[in-house]
């Protein structure tokens, strides 16, 4: 595998599940495949669990993890093409790119939506220069439209712990006070449409994601209703896609609470604010896979610097 940007880079998400349950089984199996290889993080955004996981599993893999926080540190890069660049940017995508191939194996990048400008944001001009000026492999830590790394993460985490062969899946929205990007609920939803999950979304009216994501997924727009017999519920945030970027809705109704979700397992990406997007009773039980989920970010992210590394 040359670049790991999508979910559909993933041929087939039953046997990358399986790879990846072995990884877990035995993080140390291949620390001879990365041995003096570099992977450079470059973020863009912040960062907690993708900057923590990609390294230890570069680590377990036996390469060396540099990491750059490229806002803030580096110099300001200029993506347009042909910009008479006097203003605050002050080297291209071009050289920046090339110039961290150099030092670099593989590059990973962190790089989220304006979400004022949807046409720019959909085109993932950051993620997509670097795919082009870069002369080794791109992996996506979150980008415009979505956490390839994150929608990895979570279909392992429902194979592990579903105790049916098809589970009831819904993707809940759920109020939040800061625009948001679609990126994790986009890679959620096409991860889910390559498992063998009875899937469905629900979302107030005005928030339903890209119809070219959703495709035939059905979409509810009464919560209660989707979560019934729910087996997993994963909750995020979104701003509103079609009114782009903004926030229609800030009121609890759309708070998951134990009531509305009963014994179903819940899911998040995290960070998660508290007592906004859910109640502290259902991240305090034993229904809440959110620690699991974060655990198994290193095993996703081991997983596909493993098949980079081995196509290298
Ligand atoms: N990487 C996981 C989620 C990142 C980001 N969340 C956030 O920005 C939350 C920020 C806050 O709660 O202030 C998102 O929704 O895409
Ligand atoms: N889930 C996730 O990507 O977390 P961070 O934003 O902390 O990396």
């Amino acid at each position: 595998m040359k670049n790991y940007t999508s979910i559909n880079d993933i041929d087939n998400i039953n046997s990358w599940i399986e790879e990846a349950k072995k990884i877990k089984a035995n993080p140390l199996a291949n620390k001879g495949l990365g041995k003096d290889k570099t992977l450079g993080l470059l973020f863009f955004n912040s960062s907690l669990r993708t900057r923590l996981s990609t390294q230890k599993a570069a680590l377990n893999l036996g390469m060396n993890p540099i990491v750059m926080n490229v806002s803030g540190d580096a110099w300001g890069i200029e993506f347009g093409d042909g910009t008479v660049m006097n203003g605050n940017t002050a080297e291209h995508i071009k050289e920046a790119a090339a110039v961290v191939s150099q030092y670099c194996d593989i590059i990973a990048v962190r790089a989220f939506p304006s979400l004022t400008d949807k046409e720019k944001d959909e085109s993932e001009h950051v993620l997509k220069s670097f795919v082009k000026f870069a002369s080794v492999p791109i992996v996506s830590m979150e980008s415009a439209t979505g956490h390839p790394l994150q929608g990895l993460t979570d279909a392992i985490t429902i194979s592990e712990n579903t105790t049916k062969k098809k589970p009831r899946v819904v993707l809940s929205w759920a109020p939040h006070i800061k625009t948001l990007p679609h990126a994790v609920g986009n890679s959620f939803v096409e991860a889910m449409q390559k498992m063998d999950v009875d899937f469905v979304i629900t979302n107030p009216e005005g928030y339903n994601l890209s119809p070219e994501i959703t495709k035939n997924t059905p979409i509810f727009h009464n919560q209660s209703a989707a979560f019934r017999n729910a087996d997993f519920v994963y909750t995020k945030n979104w701003s509103s896609y079609d009114d782009y970027g903004k926030i229609l809705k800030v009121d609890k109704d759309w708070m998951i609470t134990k009531d509305k979700i009963g014994d179903a397992k819940f899911m998040h990406c995290l960070p998660v604010r508290r007592n906004v997007v859910v109640e502290d009773a259902v991240l305090n039980s034993d229904s809440s896979l959110v620690i699991e989920q974060a655990n198994n970010r290193t095993f996703a992210a081991q997983l596909v610097l493993k098949k980079i590394l081995e196509s290298l």
